[in-house]
């Protein structure tokens, strides 16, 4: 059943890998004010620093009504409580995007009704849902009355962070449901929100720590991901069958992709839903500039990853191969010949991940070297570059081992690049390609998206280092 190695698709034991979470610092908060904001290269590391600036003019996009991003109305016209409000101006938002606009008064309406809410990479669904927890929690009552499920423990991590900063003003009590985090003593968990990962919440509740009588919303990030029966989805099944039945819960669905076959079962999970869908030629955003370089073989691959160093520490940088063995392969080469980059995947034990990932959303490592397992959610502003060093596949059964059967994995290749280019942030992707058949199975994903993916010489630094500019600006 397991469908990847790690963990972001993986049964029970996925969450085997997580760990002590600390409310991060707000991973939501937005830099970009309503006027046009230069970015520097904010790392203090003595790597090269940035020649490049990377201008944002979130007031246009805002203002553009064929932007994700825009919006026509205010967050006080979203009928949200002054608490929450005085939450979000905190976080640095001035005004809703278009998801949060349109979605946040369906949510919001009363009686509660399901939602499936999908919208592109980095474009604030998550502030929709966590907004919708917040205002539907009853603080005086001690008890879990929302329950957000994420496919990995780096995701739960950050929705938490966004929890706790929109719910600044509010009397929030939060607890993870994540593994080697696991709420202290036996029993009655008090906190009004729950975060974790379907295996672990399967337990808790099973085992009486968490009451679920209560809980009155269940939220799925990465719900695609979440109900795709290869993967999360018998466990989040499971969940959802220990939820009262003698009272309504609100299931609020968002992703930024639904194939076909997980849309059916989407509806059947939440039944009766208000929805708010894309068009197949819309997935990505565009600002996010897709390249591809043509190598030679896999090792040319590794030569050619080495070259682009400098520019992957430009800004930020995210490696995704297949596999973890790629991942910590390449990490260690790189290191050994002396270059600074961080591995994370699901092989690693959860106190690690957890210190990794800090360490890079502080800016602290530059180029991270991982798998799917943070291809989805993971919402880190300086990511300017990302490499699909390996593209991602999957084979008919929906695992990625076997590649003979192998396709492209074009909702994992849309969350993967959507790692970039974040809320109207520019964001370069380059996928490297090396045979007849890695080249069909990218000639496969630039029709699904629609998207033009440019050719850059894999020998021409000064081109590609041009294009990036172009890119970026
Ligand atoms: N209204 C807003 N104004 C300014 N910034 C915002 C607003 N809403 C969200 N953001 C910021 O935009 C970034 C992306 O938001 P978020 O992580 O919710 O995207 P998402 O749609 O869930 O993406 P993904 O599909 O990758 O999970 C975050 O840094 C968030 O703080």
């Amino acid at each position: 059943m397991e469908k990847d190695a790690d963990g972001f698709y993986a049964p029970a034991s996925a969450d085997a890998a997580e760990a002590p979470a600390v409310a991060a610092a707000a991973a939501g908060s937005s830099e970009i004010p309503a006027t046009e904001e230069k970015h520097e290269d904010p790392s203090a590391s003595n790597l090269i620093k940035s020649t490049f600036e990377v201008s944002v003019t979130l007031a246009d996009q805002q203002a553009d009504p064929h932007s994700p991003l825009y919006s026509a109305k205010t967050f006080e016209e979203l009928g949200l409580h002054q608490d929450l409000l005085k939450g979000i101006y905190d976080m640095g938002f001035s005004k809703p995007s278009k998801i949060q606009e349109r979605a946040l008064p369906l949510l919001l309406s009363n009686p509660p009704q399901n939602f499936i809410g999908q919208s592109q990479s980095g474009t604030g669904k998550t502030a929709a849902f966590v907004l919708t927890m917040l205002s539907r929690v009853d603080f005086s009552l001690n008890k879990p009355q929302a329950l957000c499920l994420a496919p990995s423990r780096e995701l739960a991590r950050q929705i938490m962070s966004v929890v706790v900063a929109m719910g600044k003003f509010t009397n929030v009590q939060t607890e993870y449901a994540i593994k080697d985090n696991l709420p202290k003593g036996a029993s009655n968990v008090t906190a009004h929100i729950i975060v974790g990962t379907p295996g672990t919440l399967t337990d808790l509740i099973k085992r009486r720590v968490i009451d679920v009588s209560e809980v009155k919303v269940f939220v799925l990030d990465e719900a695609d991901s979440m109900l795709d029966q290869d993967g999360l989805g018998d466990q989040t099944l499971r969940v959802k069958n220990m939820l009262p039945r003698n009272r309504p819960v609100q299931i609020i669905l968002f992703s930024a992709t639904f194939p076909d076959n997980v849309r059916t079962f989407a509806n059947k999970f939440a039944p009766n839903a208000n929805k708010i869908e894309l068009q197949k030629t819309e997935l990505s955003v565009d600002s996010i500039r897709q390249f591809y370089m043509d190598c030679r073989n896999e090792d040319h691959k590794y030569d050619v990853l080495v070259s682009l160093y400098h520019l992957l520490t430009i800004g930020q940088s995210i490696i995704f191969c297949q596999h973890r063995h790629t991942a910590d392969r390449i990490a260690q080469r790189m290191t050994a010949e002396g270059h600074k980059v961080a591995s994370l995947h699901g092989a690693k034990d959860a106190a690690e991940r957890d210190a990794i990932i800090d360490s890079f959303r502080e800016g602290r490592e530059k180029v991270l070297i991982t798998t799917n397992v943070i291809a989805r959610g993971i919402d880190i502003l300086q990511v300017n570059m990302v490499v699909n060093y390996d593209l991602p596949l999957m084979n008919e059964r929906g695992d990625n081992r076997n590649r003979d059967d192998a396709r492209p994995d074009i909702e994992t290749y849309i969350h993967r690049i959507g790692r970039t280019g974040r809320f109207g942030r520019k964001g370069i992707s380059i996928n490297f390609v090396h045979d007849k058949r890695t080249w069909g199975q990218m000639e496969q994903i630039e029709k699904a998206t629609g998207k033009h993916i440019i050719r850059i010489e894999t020998h021409d630094l000064d081109e590609m280092e041009e294009q990036m500019k172009k890119a970026l600006k």
